[in-house]
């Protein structure tokens, strides 16, 4: 057995090594069969708290435990070989104090095997990046639009909309980039301030509703596929409407048990060779 990490695991420092040469593609997995479907695609691959909106129906991310992020994240390594894997830390798992985020960022790490955490936050996670980071948890900071307030928004609202707001956010990321992190995902931003953003700092900003000049892009997957309807952010291109093709495929296997069409013997086992039968 090799004492080698996986020679063709992306990790956090291929990801570093990419800004300013190749474009780094990220989507959302909750699931080991989606995780495997996406990973030969994908640089990163990101268990986000979106799932307890996408999976669960919440009508935000705020219900979502470090439990469901564990079992998720666990799920995702299972079928994912090549991207690296970073998870969400929920809402109330990281807020309190730099130990607690590392008592339970560590927790995520042991218990999944992936390579990184994302936490929400502005100036005042500085001090829990720097803490996770010289522990050995690559951090990846989550700015501009945090889902985890929507409560003090009003709505998942674009932000950074003025000049002033602007540089507050590209401080914010030098800052972070000080820190320690060792990348960025800037979401709902004006297009502008993603862009200053990407520019002002050396580690990989990756952008959702944010701009194409960030170094990678991210979006969830269930809204590429048209499997999450309950609304849709301007910025999620839907490439395929996967929705319509499994309600066929049920109504035609709903339609072969009710004429008795499926199953066919095909489908069905026959006994035991050990077994005698006597016919009565
Ligand atoms: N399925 C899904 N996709 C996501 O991208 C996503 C989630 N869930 N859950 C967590 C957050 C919430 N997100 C959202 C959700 C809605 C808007 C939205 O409707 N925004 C308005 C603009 C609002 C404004 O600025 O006033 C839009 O028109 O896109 C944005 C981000 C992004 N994240
Ligand atoms: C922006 C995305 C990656 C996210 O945080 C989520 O899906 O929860
Ligand atoms: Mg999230």
């Amino acid at each position: 057995m090799s004492i080698h990490m996986d020679k063709n695991r992306v990790t956090p420092v291929t990801l570093q090594k990419m800004k300013g040469k190749t474009p780094i593609v990220a989507l959302t997995a909750y699931e080991k069969p989606m995780a495997e479907i996406i990973d030969p695609h994908v640089d990163m691959i990101i268990v986000g708290d979106s799932v307890g909106m996408v999976v669960y129906g919440q009508d935000s991310t705020l219900g979502v435990t470090l439990e469901m992020m564990i079992n998720h994240g666990l799920a995702v390594t299972r079928g994912a070989a090549h991207a690296c894997v970073i998870i969400d830390m929920p809402f109330g798992s990281y807020q309190e104090s730099p130990q607690q985020a590392f008592r339970h960022a560590s927790q995520v790490l042991i218990r999944t095997g992936a390579q990184a955490v994302k936490l929400e936050g502005g100036a005042e996670m500085l001090d829990t990046t720097r803490f996770l980071t010289q522990r050995g948890i690559p951090v990846m900071p989550h700015i501009g639009l945090m889902p985890q307030h929507v409560n003090q928004l009003g709505g998942f609202k674009t932000q950074a909309r003025d000049a002033a707001a602007i540089e507050a956010l590209v401080s914010l990321a030098k800052d972070f980039e000080q820190a320690g992190a060792f990348s960025i995902l800037i979401e709902g931003t004006s297009e502008l301030a993603a862009r200053t953003v990407t520019a002002g700092v050396s580690i990989p900003v990756i952008g959702i509703g944010a701009s194409p000049a960030c170094d990678g892009q991210v979006l969830v997957t269930e809204d590429i596929l048209g499997l999450f309807s309950d609304y849709t952010p301007k910025f999620a291109k839907r490439y395929i409407d996967l929705g319509p093709l499994i309600a066929k495929a049920c109504a035609q296997y709903a339609q072969e048990v009710r004429t008795g069409e499926f199953p066919t013997l095909e489908h069905c086992f026959g006994l035991s060779k050990t077994t005698k039968v006597t016919a009565d």
